[in-house]
């Protein structure tokens, strides 16, 4: 049993798993995980190298598929459903390893991430001039306009990192899931990423966060599930997951 803080009992669930398993050979890498994530809330998952943060994230997005268990988005079964339909569903998600496409322009990388408006745009490689916009807009919200005409290849691990956020919210998904926003990002970038989360989060976009930087956990979720071997031990607020011994243990393997 997980703890449960007083503020799970009201929120309402976004994304719900039932012992949801998945072994790589004799490794139970998500190992019979029952979690909740809340809707409109800034949601983390944390855990120890190798805790399995990553295949859940796979299991749900459609990535790979669970050996058992079920996920329900919004109280939907989406279990097994392929990664386009899931993010149909209105879940979008980013990589841990950045996925930019590298000899693309940032704004072409921006415009890939969306569909063509009519059939004559996708023969015709064109977008709609409002979807242009948009990306342009939206990769002043990330902080990158500047460099619309550069190839991604040629950005910072940290660019590219916000590059590939702005394509991710291109679809306006209501759900965010982010696999290491702030991994291998310098400090000042890492402060944008935590405004515009914020920000996003304020007009409604419920985040789903796995993250090492405990900093950025911690000042930015309002429920973080911790994850050790495969399954949750402690479900809470920052407060409640500092101070589980658990969790300690988990971390310090004492
Ligand atoms: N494709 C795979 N084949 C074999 N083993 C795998 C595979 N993917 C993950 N694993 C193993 O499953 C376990 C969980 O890995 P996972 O990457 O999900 O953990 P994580 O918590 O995301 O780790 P990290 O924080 O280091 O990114 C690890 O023991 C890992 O070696």
């Amino acid at each position: 049993m997980t703890e449960q803080t007083p503020t799970t009992a009201v929120a309402t669930s976004i994304l719900t798993t039932d012992r949801l398993t998945k072994s790589f050979g004799g490794v139970h890498a998500v190992n019979e995980a029952s979690v909740t994530f809340l809707d409109g809330k800034i949601n983390g998952l944390i855990g120890p190298n190798g805790s399995g943060k990553t295949t859940f994230f796979n299991c749900v997005t459609g990535m790979i598929k669970p050996d058992s268990g079920s996920v329900q988005l919004r109280g939907r079964d989406i279990t097994r459903w392929a990664p386009h339909k899931i993010a149909r569903a209105g879940l979008g998600r980013s990589f841990q390893l950045c996925r930019t496409f590298p000899r693309m322009t940032v704004l072409e990388n921006m415009l890939v991430a969306v569909q063509p408006h009519t059939l004559g745009d996708y023969l015709g490689g064109s977008h709609a001039p409002s979807t242009v916009e948009r990306a342009r807009a939206m990769l002043a919200r990330v902080g990158i306009d500047h460099l619309e005409n550069a190839e991604a290849r040629d950005l910072s691990y940290g660019q590219q990192k916000l590059l590939e956020l702005g394509s991710t919210l291109m679809s306006d998904p209501p759900f965010v899931m982010l696999d290491e926003p702030a991994g291998g990002v310098n400090p000042s970038l890492i402060e944008r990423i935590a405004v515009l989360i914020r920000e996003l989060n304020d007009e409604g976009t419920t985040f789903l966060i796995v993250e090492h930087n405990m900093d950025l956990i911690m000042k930015l979720c309002d429920h973080i599930v911790v994850f050790d071997r495969g399954a949750p031990i402690a479900t809470g607020t920052a407060d409640v997951i500092q101070s589980d011994p658990r969790v300690l243990e988990a971390y310090l393997g004492v």
